[in-house]
């Protein structure tokens, strides 16, 4: 699929503005042009979150009360599609696809297929626990919206639990075991898809990894005491029961899961350089990129904010063609200088300037 127009009104630095796409695009403009709003505007459309900060209030130009965001998405084999997104301060967000409000955000889920290459994907590799189960819960989600379910089903469930452990070490009376249940069961669905994802993302990764033409072997640990069955499940929920009264919080769960990455067995979030961490984040956006492929039967739309300029022209050609042979990709640059005249020739060039084209 690929996105062929863009318009933005209050969205970040953009007052009213709309951007139309080819099949290879670079974005340029100096530092704070507002390029990287562009890939951020886009990715949103995807997913309905900002990756860049909690809270679509903050995508809200100053001053403004609402922002909305409109794209227009064609498919080599499917009708087109327009997916609108508005989100007034303080309110929640209305979404349309085709004109339609969708009742709910996860409906977005599986309907534009983007993968968003950031330098904060470092965070990937060395950031909390927190941002992991993020990071691969969006790419299963976008990949199969009924994990989505599953896993919302499984965090109401988890709140609601916590909350009655509070009330109960407080005194009140209740019962745990309509929770449980519900946890018990979500919590094996979620942990199947997150071992079978992370078995696909260890593969994928490492051949990826060694592809950009680098040696050593990358491999991946995912952490978990959660069971996939969930009668085992249930009992490990109910024996842990005067733990969680004590602490009136729920321990056990895919909610305090993780997965480490290794470098020829050293742990990269320790033992890599920063460069190394940059390509080991790469190497996870490649596969993500494989995965949407593969699950969501066309080629995501490919949006690089900068981080692959780093690398030398035969190593981002070579990523370039091994990520999405046939995506359309948007970059970001603050000039043309790092790109081959090769590179540019298929290009369009769209050249912003304080969120204005110029
Ligand atoms: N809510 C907002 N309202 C108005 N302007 C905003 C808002 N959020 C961010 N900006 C402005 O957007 C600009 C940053 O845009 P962006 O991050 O897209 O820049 P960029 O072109 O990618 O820059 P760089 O090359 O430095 O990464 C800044 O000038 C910032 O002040």
């Amino acid at each position: 699929m690929k996105i062929t127009r863009l318009w933005l009104l209050n969205f970040r630095n953009y007052e009213n503005a709309t951007l139309d796409f080819a099949d290879n695009n670079l974005i340029v403009g100096t530092n704070g042009a507002g390029k990287t709003n562009v890939l951020e505007a886009i990715d949103i459309l995807a997913t309905s979150r900002s990756k860049i900060v909690n809270g679509l209030n903050k995508c809200i130009r100053y001053g403004q009360p609402g922002f909305a965001i409109n794209g227009r998405f064609d498919f080599a084999q499917r009708p087109s599609l327009t997916v609108a997104l508005r989100q007034e301060r303080g309110a929640g967000r209305v979404i349309k696809i085709n004109e339609e409000t969708l009742s709910r955000a996860s409906e977005l889920l599986g309907r534009v297929n983007s993968v968003l290459f950031l330098p904060s994907d470092l965070e990937i590799i060395h950031g909390q626990p927190v941002q992991r189960r993020k990071y691969l819960d969006i790419v299963i989600s976008q990949a199969e919206p009924e994990y989505c379910r599953a896993l919302q089903i499984y965090v109401r469930a988890l709140k609601q639990r916590n909350e009655l452990l509070k009330n109960m070490r407080n005194g009140q009376s209740g019962d745990l075991s309509v929770w449980d249940a519900q946890l018990a069961d979500c919590a094996a669905q979620v942990k199947l898809k997150r071992q079978e994802y992370l078995e696909f993302f260890a593969r994928e990764t490492a051949q990826f990894y060694n592809a950009m033409g680098f040696a050593g072997q990358l491999t991946l640990k995912y952490k978990t005491k959660t069971l996939s069955d969930k009668q085992k499940n249930l009992e490990v929920l109910q024996s842990s029961r005067a733990e969680d009264l004590r602490f009136g919080r729920t321990h056990f769960g895919p909610h305090t899961d993780d997965f480490e990455v290794y470098l020829d067995e050293n742990k990269a979030a320790e033992f890599c350089s920063q460069g190394q961490k940059r390509l080991i984040s790469i190497a996870f956006k490649c596969a993500e990129a494989k995965i949407k492929r593969q699950k969501l039967d066309d080629p995501p739309i490919v949006l690089i904010d900068d981080v692959l300029l780093e690398l030398d022209l035969v190593r981002l050609n070579k990523i370039i063609a091994a990520i999405a042979p046939r995506s359309q990709k948007i970059f970001t640059v603050t000039d043309t200088g790092r790109f081959a005249p090769e590179l540019l020739k298929d290009m369009r060039i769209i050249k912003l300037e304080n969120g204005r084209l110029v």
